[in-house]
């Protein structure tokens, strides 16, 4: 059998595809007895599997020659009319997308050529920077903490920039947890109107907050100022179910249609039947399920918090979020996290080394730590164990 070398046969832009750390690392995870706080799998316990078991039935019964066709690239109309009506738009300022990841590799299709400078923060989530890698953008990084990027920084950075689009997650932010208060939204924004910046902003865990209520987005708060360069991610996968893969962009109808024509060269369209099934979801029981979904969160990442005070040794740091799915962790200097991964493996925990959070490089002594999938007791015997890793890692240094 004749044996060719592939990578002489790949394209240029094949050499910039990498693997996500996070899907490697759930491949690893999937062993009986580990205890994964990795992937920022969704509760489980919240999907609607009854209620999405009869509606299925109901829409191939009654509906199935659409559900079964090809269907429009822009969505499905109800469900993109649910949409815009949810957000305060009009249909033709909304793309359903194949989630939110296909958001993001349209954008980079749309928005970048080689050598264009994209500006993101640092840490940020992993998946971005590997849908925008392969159109070989030069990253850009601002920090970010626990309110949100470094807006110094920023104005630092856009002084001798024209970045194609700022990508920033300002609410609950994958994966450092961060929160950007209202005046730093406001003055962030007042800089992209300042110079014509696009900014794309993942709001992917918009509706996951602990506190009282949202937090307005920096697309809410463009349209109140007339700005028309936010263009706005959000999904269904956090709300109801990631496997559905149905998930939302909202811009101004000519950025929404380039990425359409993009999505038609991607894949046509979205599944009809899941964004028909999506559509039948949040008509019964909707505001009641968001409740349900942030008081479960809230709880288990109350669980982590108390199980990390009671079990992580001195010198380590760690966000105390006020919503999403994650908290970040910061070993002491020199203390490598992915040293720690193979330790806490043999312990059956696992996290995300978070060193692919950095488009730049960086961060060999951070990790991210989900406490979205599991339950109470796991989260705790998990914690255990990442102790008990971290204390023997200690120990050798
Ligand atoms: C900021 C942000 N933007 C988009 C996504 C992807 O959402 P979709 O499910 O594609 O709608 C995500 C989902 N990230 C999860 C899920 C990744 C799950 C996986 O790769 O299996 C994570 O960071 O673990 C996200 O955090």
């Amino acid at each position: 059998m004749k044996t060719l070398d592939w990578n002489t046969l790949f394209g240029e832009r094949a050499r910039r595809i990498q693997a996500s750390t996070i899907r490697e690392l759930l491949k690893l995870t999937q062993r009986p007895g580990v205890i994964s706080f990795a992937g920022g799998l969704p509760a489980p316990e919240l999907f609607p599997k009854g209620l999405a078991a009869e509606k299925a039935a109901a829409i191939l019964r009654d509906k199935g020659e659409v559900a079964l066709q090809y269907g429009p690239t822009e969505g499905y109309f109800p469900l993109r009319a649910w949409v815009a009506e949810w957000l305060g738009l009009s249909p033709e300022e909304v793309l359903i997308t194949t989630g939110s990841q296909q958001a993001l590799d349209l954008l980079g299709k749309v928005f970048l050529d080689e050598g264009s400078p994209l500006l993101l923060e640092a840490p940020s989530y992993m998946g971005a920077i590997q849908a925008f890698r392969p159109y070989g953008p030069r990253f850009l990084t601002v920090p970010a903490g626990e309110e949100g990027p470094d807006l110094e920084a920023l104005e630092e950075a856009l002084k001798g920039e024209r970045p194609r689009f700022l990508y920033l997650i300002p609410s609950f932010q994958n994966p450092s947890g961060g929160l950007m208060p209202l005046p730093a939204r406001k003055r962030l924004l007042e800089m992209a109107m300042a110079r014509g910046l696009v900014v794309v902003e993942d709001d992917a865990y918009r509706e996951l907050y602990f506190g009282e209520s949202r937090l307005p987005s920096l697309f809410e708060l463009a349209r109140e100022a007339g700005y028309p360069g936010v263009i706005y991610l959000s999904s269904f996968s956090k709300i109801l179910a990631p496997g559905l893969r149905v998930a939302f962009v909202a811009a101004h109808p000519e950025a929404i249609l380039k990425l359409t024509q993009a999505k038609q060269g991607a894949d046509l369209h979205s599944p009809v039947l899941n964004q028909m099934l999506v559509h039948a979801l949040v008509q019964e029981g909707f505001p009641e399920r968001l409740a349900l979904i942030r008081q479960t969160y809230r709880e288990k990442a109350e669980a982590m918090l108390s199980a990390l005070d009671r079990e992580m040794p001195a010198g380590v740091r760690y966000t105390r979020p006020k919503g999403g799915m994650f908290v970040w962790m910061t070993l002491p200097e020199g203390l490598s996290a992915e040293r720690l991964f193979q330790r806490a493996i043999e312990e059956n925990v696992a996290f995300v080394p978070g060193s692919p959070f950095f488009a730049e490089g960086g961060g060999e002594n951070t990790l991210r730590l989900s406490y979205a999938t599991m339950d109470r007791a796991r989260i705790e015997e998990g914690v255990r164990r990442l102790g008990r890793a971290l204390k023997g890692l200690l120990a050798l240094v």
